[in-house]
């Protein structure tokens, strides 16, 4: 039989610098503060985040990116096999490369959360409503609460501080709880800000059990009434969700120094949003809430002094 040469059978991937670089371009492209902070680490941590995105994007593309109308849970299968196939050290496209550096490169890095935040793509296929906050939670932990374990994974946790003299035999504190909610309180601000372009796409994120609890119906939501049992529900979603960044803000210290900054003023940004939802009186439903490059710039000067002292 006639034998092709590898170069005709399989198309030649990118080098792993390549890799990383289209790997940059995704993020300085859809996350600018973020990609800003990873400037801040290290060069194999920076690289790191980038794939990471990289990955974490692609994932959420398939269902609410432009093509998201094609996917199908066939798609989600044949990308959790793509992803075995990188935690195996077989990249498939180019920037696969640079994920299969990554873990070689940090071996703390577990396939599991990656795993998670496909189950959690693959629930926004099949569900448009969480009856509780328990189901709400576990959607926010796949797709977001994972992104916290995988980044913790790569910016490390400092063990000066978590083991002091007197505690030399103690197992150091791992902040992983606090990560997860990071991302967690991140995912249910975004849901917050986004109540009105959900709707549109006929999906409701809030928890149905707390619509009943301050009698707001289904009906006006999707109409966009903003009254005071709406202004309620919203308080009480806020408050919520500032309690888990206050659980996270715990965590900040335990990771390796040069993570803190850029994670203070990551999650200070965040929680800077529902703020801004509750400046616009909680219509999230006609104009989106959003966090100013000015403001963000003004409070570096804080993230960083948290970073110094807590
Ligand atoms: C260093 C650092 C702060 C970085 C993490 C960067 C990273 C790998 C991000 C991946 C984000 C991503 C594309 C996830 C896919 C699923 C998804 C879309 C989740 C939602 C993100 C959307 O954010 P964005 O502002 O871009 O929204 P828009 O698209 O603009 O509408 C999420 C809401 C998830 C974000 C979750 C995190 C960034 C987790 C943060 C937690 C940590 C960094 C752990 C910190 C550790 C401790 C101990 C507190
Ligand atoms: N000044 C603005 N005017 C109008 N829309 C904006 C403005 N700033 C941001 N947006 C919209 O809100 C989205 C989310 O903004 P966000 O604050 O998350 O910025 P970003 O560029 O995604 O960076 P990062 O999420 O890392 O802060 C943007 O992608 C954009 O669509
Ligand atoms: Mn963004």
């Amino acid at each position: 039989m006639l034998q092709l040469p590898d170069s005709l059978c399989m198309k030649k991937l990118a080098s792993v610098e390549d890799a990383y670089q289209l790997c940059r371009q995704i993020m300085a492209k859809y996350a600018k503060t973020f990609y800003l902070a990873t400037l801040l680490m290290s060069e194999e941590k920076r690289r790191a985040i980038w794939a990471i995105y990289a990955w974490c994007r692609r994932t959420d593309e398939l269902v609410d990116g432009p093509a998201a109308a094609m996917t199908t849970p066939e798609t989600l299968e044949l990308w959790e096999q793509q992803l075995e196939s990188v935690f195996a050290g077989h990249p498939v496209d180019d920037m696969d490369v640079a994920l299969v550096d990554t873990i070689q490169q940090f071996p703390d890095l577990d396939i599991q959360p990656f795993r998670d935040m496909i189950a959690g793509q693959r629930m926004d296929l099949y569900r448009s409503r969480y009856e509780t906050f328990e189901q709400l939670n576990l959607y926010c932990y796949r797709v977001a609460g994972t992104v916290g374990l995988m980044s913790t994974a790569i910016m490390g946790i400092e063990t000066a501080k978590t083991t002091a003299a007197w505690q030399q035999n103690q197992t150091p504190h791992d902040p992983t709880p606090e990560a997860i909610a990071l991302g967690i309180a991140k995912q249910l601000t975004n849901i917050l800000r986004d109540v009105g372009e959900d709707a549109r796409r006929g999906r409701i994120y809030l928890p149905l059990e707390d619509l009943k609890r301050f009698d707001y119906s289904e009906e006006e939501l999707f109409q966009g009434v903003v009254n005071d049992r709406w202004r309620e529900l919203m308080r009480f979603q806020i408050e919520r969700t500032r309690q888990i960044y206050a659980q996270a803000e715990t965590g900040v210290s335990y990771l390796s120094s040069d993570a803190r900054l850029p994670v203070w003023a990551a999650l200070m940004h965040y929680s800077q949003i529902l703020s801004v939802i509750e400046r616009n009186d909680y219509d999230v439903f006609r104009q989106r809430a959003y966090v100013t490059q000015m403001r963000k710039l003004r409070t570096l000067p804080i993230a960083w002094l948290r970073s110094q002292v807590l």
